[in-house]
């Protein structure tokens, strides 16, 4: 089937409605499973190693980690880490009109429109059922509660996980994000140190350096500047209570406070979605 580019014009409910349909299609063509909410009181279930279609979301503010810790995951898990910030990203480096339009909204802070999103998720998801792919760990997807509306019409999702990380570092962590623009790697060059005081622990998160052949290469996103983070922060706060509200009451949400950098987090990331268990698996991922 070719992509949903067409869907874009016209009239944007029934588009989505169109999309949504053709995303629950591909879903039912991959085999993907739709198991009853696996999440209990805010622990993740036990899941036997060769299970391998998890369908998660992370949550979390611009900064938090999200996309580090969904890869690692992913990897951990063999299913693919799906984010729409990098889809969007894939086009804006493409050329023509859509790529000039959504330049301007991200270069903003904005969020682009639900059926540009759905559009090029669907496309995702129709390069991986071809790929023969299965499960997901989405990340960046929903980000409002309209978009949860509709992925949970179409999908399952067993369990999302809202990260979160104190306010005070989350700048820090969004200005010193950078990527190499040559294997497309996720680094991060800000040292956070900020020592405890009044009561409150401290947080120490060392960089995440690139290897010395990416060194060279790194560039900077270019919606992480001050502004435009500042604005993206805003709007996440803005949206994300719905959104929380949504899988809160399903009971699917696991709330998981990030202690510190990946040395101290990812252990207890494992631990806190009965993963700790599979060492062999840490290794994979690490
Ligand atoms: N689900 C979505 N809905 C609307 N816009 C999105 C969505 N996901 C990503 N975007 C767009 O892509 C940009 C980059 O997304 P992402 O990499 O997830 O950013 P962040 O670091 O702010 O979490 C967003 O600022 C927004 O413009």
């Amino acid at each position: 089937m070719t992509a949903l580019r067409g869907l874009l014009s016209g009239n944007a409910a029934v588009n989505t409605r169109m999309a949504v349909r053709w995303i629950s299609s591909v879903a039912a063509e991959s085999g993907f499973s739709f198991p009853a909410s696996l999440a209990r009181k805010g622990v993740a279930p036990r899941r036997d190693p060769g299970s391998r279609n998890v369908q998660w979301v992370f949550l979390g503010c611009p900064g938090v980690g999200k996309g580090t810790y969904a890869s690692r995951l992913s990897r951990l898990l063999g299913v693919p880490h799906i984010a729409t910030g990098d889809l969007v990203r894939d086009e804006l480096a493409a050329t023509g009109p859509l790529s000039k339009q959504l330049t301007e909204i991200v270069n903003r802070g904005q969020l682009v429109s639900d059926e540009i999103i759905i559009d090029l998720l669907s496309k995702r998801f129709e390069d991986g059922v071809a790929k023969g792919e299965s499960g997901f760990i989405l990340d960046g997807f929903p980000r409002t509660r309209r978009q949860a509306e509709i992925l949970e019409g179409v999908t399952e999702i067993e369990l999302v996980v809202n990260l979160k990380l104190r306010e005070d570092v989350l700048l820090g962590k969004c200005l010193g994000r950078r990527i190499c623009s040559q294997c497309g790697g996720n680094f991060n060059v800000a040292s956070i140190d900020i020592k405890g005081e009044n009561g409150r622990p401290g947080i120490s998160m060392p960089p995440l350096l690139p290897p010395e052949h990416c060194m060279s290469k790194l560039v900077t996103r270019a919606d992480d500047t001050e502004e435009v983070v500042k604005e993206r922060l805003r709007l996440y706060y803005e949206l994300s209570q719905p959104v929380e509200e949504f899988y809160r009451v399903r009971g699917k949400l696991l709330e998981f406070d990030l202690p510190g950098g990946i040395p101290e987090s990812w252990p207890k990331l494992l631990q806190a979605l009965n993963l700790d268990d599979h060492d062999e698996k840490q290794s994979a991922a690490a």
